[in-house]
């Protein structure tokens, strides 16, 4: 059948699935359904029941201590960071700076949103990309032929005053909790964005990208993943990378992010209290792939549920993302095209977001 005959099939059956895993979940399951089952070749690798076969290699992501960054030590830090980038396109942050109560009551009262009926979390459901605040499921709710494990809410947040007003008004805390997270983790991007240009051997003072990452576009990704009665058959997440510059990423005490490392996955153990920052396609096309955007994936487990916290930090929406002028010459000429928020929403829009096909799409490929 061809893809324009198979669409309005594909969406009529999604619309029995739409109201989320949660939902699917608080009616008791003891099997997953046939519409989250991922094709073999894209299934975790578990033993039976559900054990999950760990890859040989352990690996333990690079630890960048914020303190040091802002101490004498800053060089060798920044090369820290550059080899982390080109290396596994993620690293960890301790020592932030960021209060540990800041984080803690923004995981737990998006634990207490996703607790909330369906009725109020649905009040948020919609098919528009670029509505303020967006509650769904899965990755594209109305056009995935296959469903992940997954529900989310999705909140713009800079320039946070403009978006607030729209936010969940409950739980009655949401609000202030989310919006003290949202600009502290505002806070922390710019700072990793001063170390990242430096590490780029680019002046962020004089840079003109620099600034307009200032006041650049922050999205807020709240990622629920219930306990999966079969987590050997789904996945919470597919294997993607990162649309934006940098994400920030936020996890509870339960593992389940994994990332592509010599092509194998391999599990990111989490540290408490810490971020998971990582490379996103941006800063790839910035760097002009000297940073590299790294697929990652999400498990899910038969026992925890699981909360994360994405915060996507880029250009504004409006700009053109392009390789930066300082890293471009004879030697090195553009990897890729420009691009912007318009392309991409088309991309993603028209088809299944996989692996890393939005970022392939803006590559320049040269005959030698
Ligand atoms: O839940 C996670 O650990 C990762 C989430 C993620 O990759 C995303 O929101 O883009
Ligand atoms: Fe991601």
């Amino acid at each position: 059948m061809s893809p324009s005959l198979i669409a309005p099939v594909v969406e009529e059956e999604n619309k029995k699935y739409q109201r989320g895993v949660k939902h699917l979940c608080d009616k008791g399951l003891t099997k997953v359904p046939t519409k989250y089952i991922w094709p073999e070749q894209d299934r975790p690798i578990f033993t039976k029941p559900d054990k999950l076969i760990k890859p040989k290699q352990n690996l333990k992501l690079p630890i960048i201590d914020f303190a040091e960054l802002l101490g004498p030590n800053r060089p060798q830090v920044l090369r820290t960071i550059t080899e982390a980038c080109e290396t596994y396109g993620f690293f960890q942050v301790v020592n932030h700076g960021m209060e540990g109560d800041v984080s803690r009551n923004m995981i737990e009262v998006c634990k207490r949103f996703f607790e909330l009926p369906y009725e109020e979390r649905s009040k948020y459901m919609t098919s528009d990309m670029s509505a303020p605040v967006r509650y769904g499921t899965s990755f594209n709710q109305s056009k995935d032929n296959v469903f992940c494990w997954r529900d989310f809410l999705k909140l713009f947040a800079h320039p946070l005053p403009d978006y607030l007003p729209y936010w969940p008004s409950s739980p009655s805390d949401f609000r202030s909790l989310a919006a003290t997270y949202a600009k502290e983790t505002k806070e922390l991007f710019e700072m990793m964005v001063k170390a990242i240009l430096e590490s780029l051997e680019i002046d962020g003072n004089e840079d003109e990208a620099a600034k307009e990452l200032e006041e650049g576009s922050q999205l807020v990704v709240v990622n629920c993943y219930p306990p999966c009665p079969e987590p050997e058959l789904t996945l919470g997440m597919p294997p993607h990378s990162d649309y934006g510059f940098l994400t920030l990423l936020l996890q509870d005490d339960v593992e389940g992010l994994q990332i592509l490392y010599r092509d194998e996955w391999v599990t990111v153990d989490p540290i408490p209290g810490s971020f998971v920052v990582n490379v996103g396609d941006h800063l790839e096309i910035f760097s002009n792939g000297r940073y590299k955007s790294v697929l990652h994936r999400v498990l899910v487990n038969s026992i925890k549920p699981r909360i994360s916290v994405a915060s996507l930090h880029s250009f504004p929406l409006t700009s053109v993302v392009k390789p930066s002028p300082h890293l471009i010459d004879e030697r090195n000429p553009p990897q890729y095209m420009e691009t912007d928020f318009a392309t991409f929403l088309q991309y993603v829009s028209s088809r299944e977001p996989k692996w890393k096909n939005f970022l392939e799409s803006r590559k320049i490929h040269r005959i030698r």
